[in-house]
């Protein structure tokens, strides 16, 4: 699987280190200008095939909650939209805010959502492994999805149901039969797309960025339940919310984002 050792929290130096890594010319969050965006007639249909058999484990990293699946076979796999290989899924994730006017990383036109969707796959036409293919320039191709506030999402209860048993940093329960695709909106087939890079440290610029046009919905306390996790492992005497665990937006350098829509 792909679950990164980087224990990453609040304090987590890169929060205070640099906010853009040295170098980089193409680094993640941004801002979605949408008058800015270039349609491209040539960008596809984006196929997600995924198998919830794959699903295997739930954990906390100390920086957010990671739901992982089996990337050790071609199961679960997307291919299309602005992609040239197939893709392998080995995790999804969320960003969030302690309040519900903010949390998201990608913002459209400025606009916040209160948590975002990550869905992170790699490369398996090119590379033989996940570690390998994050630090190569194609290597990943991560979907994002913004969550907004409303009716509550039937399929996320599941998950929400066991988010009590990874409170703590490091803890990690069984999870299975858990299909990802419920997660995605009705209309994939509009996105916005662009060479960025992961938004957390190795902040290796290997990252295709999939931004869906259509949000999901989740309840309230749904999304309470996720700010009722923590960062800090059991052990520590002061417990910190995992909240905020979103990066600050990098600047475009130049880069064109791309909308399968007109
Ligand atoms: N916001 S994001 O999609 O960029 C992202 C966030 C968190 C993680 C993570 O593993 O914690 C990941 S990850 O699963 O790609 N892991 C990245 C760190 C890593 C590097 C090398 C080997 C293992 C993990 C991605
Ligand atoms: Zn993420």
């Amino acid at each position: 699987a792909c679950s990164s050792k980087y224990v990453l929290s609040a304090l987590h130096p890169m929060w205070q280190g640099p906010l853009v890594a040295p170098g980089g010319n193409r680094q993640s969050p941004i801002d979605i200008r949408v008058r800015k965006s270039v349609f491209d007639p040539h960008l596809k249909p984006l196929t997600p095939d995924y198998d919830p058999r794959t699903c295997s484990q739930i954990w906390n990293n100390g920086y957010s909650f990671l739901v992982e699946y089996d990337d050790t076979t071609d199961k679960s796999t997307l291919k299309g939209g602005p992609l040239e290989d197939n893709f392998r899924l080995c995790q999804f994730h969320f960003h969030w805010g302690e309040s519900n006017a903010w949390g998201s990383e990608h913002t459209v036109d400025r606009r916040l959502f209160p948590a975002e969707l990550h869905m992170v796959h790699w490369n398996s036409d090119k590379y033989s492994r996940f570690e390998e293919a994050v630090m190569e320039e194609n290597g990943l191709a991560v979907i994002g999805v913004f969550l907004k506030i409303g009716k509550r999402h039937e399929g996320l209860q599941k998950l929400v149901d066991v988010l009590p048993a990874v409170r703590h940093k490091d803890s990690v329960v069984e999870f299975t039969r858990f299909d990802p695709a419920c997660l995605l909106p009705s209309n994939i087939d509009d996105y916005w797309t662009y060479a960025g890079s992961l938004t957390t440290p190795p902040l290796t610029e290997a990252v295709t960025w999939i931004i869906m046009k259509q949000h999901i919905e989740v309840s309230h306390d749904q999304l309470a339940v996720f700010r009722s996790l923590l960062f800090t492992s059991a052990e520590e005497e002061v417990q910190k919310s995992m909240v905020n665990n979103f990066r600050v937006q990098q600047s475009l350098q130049g880069r064109t984002v791309r909308s399968s829509f007109t």
